[in-house]
């Protein structure tokens, strides 16, 4: 089979900071767009729509600097507008040299919008096209609204790309603007203008509003579109676009047919990234880059896994540098925590087994969370054995917090059989507790491990009403772990979990 390559052009940083609340600093835009380049290997970056602020000149100004430098200048885009010599301007100044000139796909757009006529957009398009040649841009254009111009006016569009295949322009971009688009319609304009304009080389730019953003690309592509706009997380205006992650795992499993640049395995890691640029969380179930998406969690399920992995699919963890695992609940059986044991290193009878399977399915029902790290716990506690190696003990603490004043924190720790005590200060009541343990095990020359999330949340219902529960994660020589404290105050949980923590450590 002949395998068509298929451009994937990244738009997390134009569109996607159009998602309600974002906003990248230059130097989160700069980082983004090299590792999307050199990491992730998308084809090409739009960075920033022209003549939004001083601060996004000044990233698109660092962008093009290190991609000048890197070779990588033609593949680094702005979205420009049809406003004489104002974007022109914009570009020449931010050291851009490739434009994507939003123009008019619908004829609703058109009138509406722009209260032109067809003849007098064309006329202003060309213009704007012609002085871009002049100052050596390379131009991309959007139609905007282009959905809704094929359902509406599709005449209006058909005259405009007539106009367009004489122009000097390298793509053309087809958005749904307003994410409306079904799967079938898709696949009909799509193959309708592959057909007609077979010099042309078309975009799809896909909206999620009915969350059918990768049922579009898809069928786009089966309809003969040559390049596809994502972004990492989905993010993008209101609804956002067709997420990146999802739609190489669509693109790789189901269409043999087409080849593309972008590394699989890079794309856990951007999505974090962006996460924590964004301020956006991923939902724990999003396809692929959730935290939740590799856990089985039914005791089924679990079991399964283990006879010839009969609930394995072809979205293997491994592909994107994550693993499975298996949750701990009132919905287990012994292979979910026959799973987590040997995680721990931790070998049970079958009786014992069923024993502490019963424990973690009861407190399950009592809706708390039990995490891997909980297990030698409800070991020690229900088998009365010394299942935990309680080699640290936070003997006593005391944490300050008052108006204008920094939080403190002493503590007396008592590891194996020495007894330490530290006092630092920090930005919280917990900063400052994990200061001066930072100390202490400093002073035993040892790290501790890097704290990659803090939750907390109040468990509702059974016995838990009032109390509140922290999760922490942790990251320590590459392994990732969570610790779980219970208390009735928020600082004393977090200690807690992080006590467990310690008692974790090799
Ligand atoms: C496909 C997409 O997602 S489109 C997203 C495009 N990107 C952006 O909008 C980036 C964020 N926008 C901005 O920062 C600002 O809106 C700016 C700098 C672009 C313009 O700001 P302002 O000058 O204050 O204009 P404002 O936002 O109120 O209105 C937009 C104007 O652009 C006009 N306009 C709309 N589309 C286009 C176009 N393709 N080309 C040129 N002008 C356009 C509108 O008709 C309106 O003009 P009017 O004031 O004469 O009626």
């Amino acid at each position: 089979m002949k395998r068509r390559y298929i451009e994937i052009m990244d738009t997390t940083l134009r569109d996607g900071e159009q998602t309600s609340g974002v906003s990248f600093s230059a130097s989160e835009k700069l980082a983004l767009a090299q590792l999307l380049l050199t990491e992730v290997k998308v084809d090409r970056v739009e960075v920033a729509s022209a003549r939004v602020s001083a601060g996004e000149l000044e990233a698109v100004q660092q962008i093009t600097a290190w991609a000048s430098q890197a070779g990588l200048l033609d593949k680094v885009e702005v979205l420009t507008f049809v406003d004489g010599q104002a974007s022109l301007d914009w570009m020449q100044a931010s050291g851009a040299k490739v434009m994507n000139l939003l123009t008019k796909g619908s004829l609703n757009h058109l009138t509406h919008q722009l209260k032109k006529t067809p003849e007098e957009h064309f006329a202003d398009i060309q213009q704007v096209i012609l002085q871009a040649q002049q100052s050596g841009l390379q131009v991309n254009v959007y139609l905007e609204d282009w959905s809704n111009g094929m359902r509406n006016s599709p005449d209006y569009v058909l005259q405009y790309l007539d106009f367009l295949q004489t122009q000097p322009i390298r793509r053309v971009l087809l958005p749904d603007t307003l994410g409306v688009m079904t799967p079938s319609e898709s696949y009909s304009f799509i193959s309708q203008l592959v057909n007609r304009y077979p010099n042309l080389h078309f975009d799809f730019h896909a909206h999620n509003d009915y969350d059918l953003s990768i049922a579009n690309v898809m069928e786009a592509i089966r309809a003969g579109a040559h390049g596809i706009h994502l972004t990492v997380n989905g993010l993008g205006e209101r609804a956002g676009n067709a997420p990146m992650a999802s739609a190489i795992a669509v693109l790789r499993d189901f269409m043999p047919e087409v080849k593309m640049g972008v590394v699989e395995k890079s794309l856990y890691q951007v999505s974090k990234i962006v996460e924590t640029f964004s301020g956006l969380r991923i939902p724990d179930n999003k396809p692929v880059v959730g935290d939740n998406v590799f856990t089985q969690t039914a005791g089924i399920h679990a079991d399964g896994d283990k006879k010839n992995n009969l609930y394995f699919n072809a979205l293997l963890p491994e592909r994107f540098g994550r693993k499975r695992s298996y949750a701990l609940g009132k919905m287990s059986g012994k292979a979910n925590i026959e799973n987590n044991l040997r995680e721990l290193g931790i070998l049970l009878s079958e009786g014992d087994l069923k024993k502490v399977t019963q424990r973690v399915i009861e407190l399950g029902d009592q809706k708390e969370a039990v995490t891997r790290e909980d297990l030698p716990y409800i070991i020690s506690d229900i088998l009365n054995t010394n299942a935990i190696a309680s080699r640290v003990e936070v003997l006593n603490y005391v944490l300050t917090h008052s108006k204008d004043l920094k939080p403190s924190a002493t503590l007396r720790v008592r590891i194996d059989t020495e007894l330490f005590e530290e006092n630092a200060q920090g930005d919280g009541q917990y900063d400052a507790f994990m200061n001066a343990l930072k100390k202490i095990y400093s002073k035993k020359k040892l790290t501790l491990p890097e704290l990659t999330d803090y939750a907390v949340r109040i468990p509702t219902g059974g016995r838990t009403d009032a109390l509140c529960e922290t999760i922490i994660t942790w990251k320590h020589k590459n392994r990732e772990f969570k610790t779980r404290g219970l208390d009735s105050d928020q600082t004393v949980s977090a200690i807690k979990a992080t006590q467990k923590m310690l008692n974790t450590l090799d």
